[in-house]
């Protein structure tokens, strides 16, 4: 059964389009790479998918429950999407606010109400997980921009979400950093995580991606290829060299 139902779904910025009339269905524990040229709309999609906007036209449903403004006006149904679907910022400084990188990890699985030790053992498995423990009691601010992408999926994964959401998660890191993510998030999946990442460097997701959702510059999504697909189509892996 699918895990995410989009249905004509558009988003219109008070200016510009920012998505045009996509239909897909995502299933349980796919691993797809949003790619397309800067300002096709990967971001825009990412932000109907967490829930942050609300579609212009289309319907959203997330393991079948509709979601639209009624939906998210309910801040407990809204926070019952933030927990199953978390999103790792394009500019991490937006997501990170707490003082130190303990707490910020611990910020999301004290607002659900876990127990304190419930927390603590979260904190310290994410961080673990993200290679992160040295950073506990450091500032997040004050971080270097690998760092904080590492702090901002440790608090997401803190959450134990069912999909996680990746802006453009390799920018700025070095080729060892970028490897360590890309196979950590292989290691998510493989735990039954759904992962839904944007990018717009295909050789940096080609050996991870196992769906391909093309957008162009006017906000469609053009192509929507399975990895094996798109190794018969050599104009179209052309095509992504060249984003
Ligand atoms: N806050 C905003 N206000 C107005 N227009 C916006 C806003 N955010 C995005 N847009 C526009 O919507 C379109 C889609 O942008 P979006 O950020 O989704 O693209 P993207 O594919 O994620 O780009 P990038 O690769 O540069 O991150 C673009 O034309 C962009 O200029």
């Amino acid at each position: 059964m699918a895990l995410i139902d989009l249905t004509d779904l558009s988003y219109d910025y008070p200016n510009t389009c920012g998505l045009a009339s996509l239909s897909l269905t995502i299933n349980p524990g796919e691993f797809v790479c949003l790619m397309g040229p800067n300002g096709s709309g990967k971001s825009t999609l990412l932000r109907l998918l967490s829930g942050l906007a609300t579609a212009t036209q289309g319907t959203y449903r997330f393991n079948q429950q509709l979601i639209d403004s009624g939906y998210l006006a309910d801040a407990v149904k809204r926070q019952q999407l933030h927990q199953q679907i978390g999103m790792v910022f394009q500019n991490t400084d937006v997501q990170l606010f707490n003082p130190t990188v303990a707490e910020e990890v611990a910020f999301g699985p004290q607002q659900l109400g876990l127990s304190p030790s419930e927390v603590t053992k979260r904190v310290n498995d994410c961080l673990a997980l993200t290679r992160s423990a040295d950073l506990r009691d450091r500032v997040p601010y004050q971080l270097s921009g690998g760092e904080k992408k590492r702090v901002a999926l440790a608090s997401v994964l803190a959450l134990n979400p069912q999909v996680l959401l990746l802006d453009e998660p390799l920018n700025g890191l070095t080729i060892a950093a970028q490897q360590q993510m890309l196979t950590l998030l292989q290691q998510l999946q493989a735990a039954g995580k759904t992962i839904i990442m944007a990018s717009h460097n295909f050789q940096q997701v080609q050996p991870v991606g196992q769906r391909f959702l093309i957008f162009n510059a006017d906000h469609h999504v053009t192509a929507d290829v399975t990895a094996s697909e798109l190794a018969t189509q050599p104009d179209l892996q052309a095509q992504l060299m060249t984003l």
